[in-house]
């Protein structure tokens, strides 16, 4: 089975103007909310992709009950713990003449729903895939991804993890069968910034040098580049496409790529199935459906 923790789940407020003005009243041409958070995008694509999965994480207030109802109406399994702390949040993800976000701080977490976490995990086991995607409440340590990676580790467990900075670096030694940056958190791990391929490739090879087995890198509108634990590199370019609301375009990528994978054994499969969630999500309003993945697929 392949679980999925979101820490700190959210609904997705879409809203759309024709130019945004500061310090004035805008009126919005589009508007729209679905619930988010990267590992529940996930999980949402996996579904619609036709392989279960169980969202986790943590949910408070009127938000998080809207979440775990649109979660379940999206047809994923959930098993997630309410706090009583506060209310899940609320991003903002304003498209105008450029596109801005506000994502919110959500419910304050503690030890004791950190060990009702703990306890659900430790059911998982061998065949397991485990991904752990997004940023943690700032109540919470920093290293808990990988005191997660740490307590799981040796139970033939495949875990799979976006995140960013230290969040990322310090679960490599737990050896993650995929992480996910993209090519600016890639740069920003080593303190440079990164846009070439080779360099891309170099980089992704100091990430397993450090532990990562099987590291994929987005590069939005130009593509993403795989990097194998058996040394292969694949590069895509990004399908061709409009884009409409390009939130959740790497996770639909992560989940695009273990459907591939977990559907045919192969890596570069699963690629190229990761590059085509990712876009379809990107070239729609919500995040993609089956048949505008396969659609992009069988046009690549
Ligand atoms: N503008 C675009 N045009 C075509 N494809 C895109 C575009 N943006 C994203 N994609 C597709 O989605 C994949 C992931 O995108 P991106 O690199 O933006 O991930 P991300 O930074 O993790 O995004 P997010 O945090 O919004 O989920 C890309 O590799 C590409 O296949
Ligand atoms: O604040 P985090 O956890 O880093 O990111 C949260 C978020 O931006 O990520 C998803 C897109 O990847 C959105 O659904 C959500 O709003």
């Amino acid at each position: 089975m392949i679980y999925t923790v979101t820490f700190n789940p959210c609904l997705d407020y879409i809203v759309r103007v024709p130019f945004f003005e500061p310090g004035a009243v805008n009126r919005s041409e589009f508007e729209d909310v679905f619930p988010g958070g990267k590992g529940i995008n996930v999980s949402i694509v996996l579904k619609n992709l036709g392989v279960d999965n169980v969202a986790l994480g943590f949910t408070a207030g009127f938000t998080g009950r809207e979440i775990e109802r649109a979660v379940g109406e999206a047809g994923c399994k959930t098993d997630f713990i309410r706090v009583e702390n506060g209310m899940s949040r609320i991003n903002v993800k304003l498209k105008a003449q450029v596109e801005s976000e506000i994502n919110g701080r959500g419910p304050r977490l503690g030890g004791e729903d950190l060990r009702k976490l703990y306890e659900k995990l430790d059911v998982l086991g061998k065949g397991d895939f485990l991904v752990l995607a997004g940023s943690i409440p700032d109540t919470l340590p920093g290293d808990v991804y990988e005191s997660i990676l740490r307590r799981l580790q040796g139970r033939g467990i495949r875990f799979v993890v976006d995140a960013t900075k230290d969040l990322l670096k310090n679960v490599l030694k737990y050896h993650p069968f995929l992480i996910k940056p993209n090519h600016h958190e890639l740069g920003e791990l080593f303190g440079v910034a990164v846009t070439d391929g080779d360099e891309i490739a170099g980089y992704a090879g100091k990430l397993q040098e450090l532990g990562a087995r099987n590291v994929l890198v987005s590069m939005a509108g130009d593509g993403a580049l795989l990097k194998t634990e058996d040394g292969s590199v694949y590069k895509s370019p990004a399908p061709k496409g409009k884009v409409i609301n390009s939130v959740g375009a790497g996770d639909s990528m992560v989940a695009g790529f273990l459907a591939g994978y977990l559907q045919t054994g192969n890596l570069q499969t699963a690629f190229r199935m990761g590059v085509a969630a990712g876009s379809a999500s990107a070239f729609s309003e919500r995040l993609a459906t089956k048949e505008e993945v396969h659609r992009l697929l069988a046009a690549m």
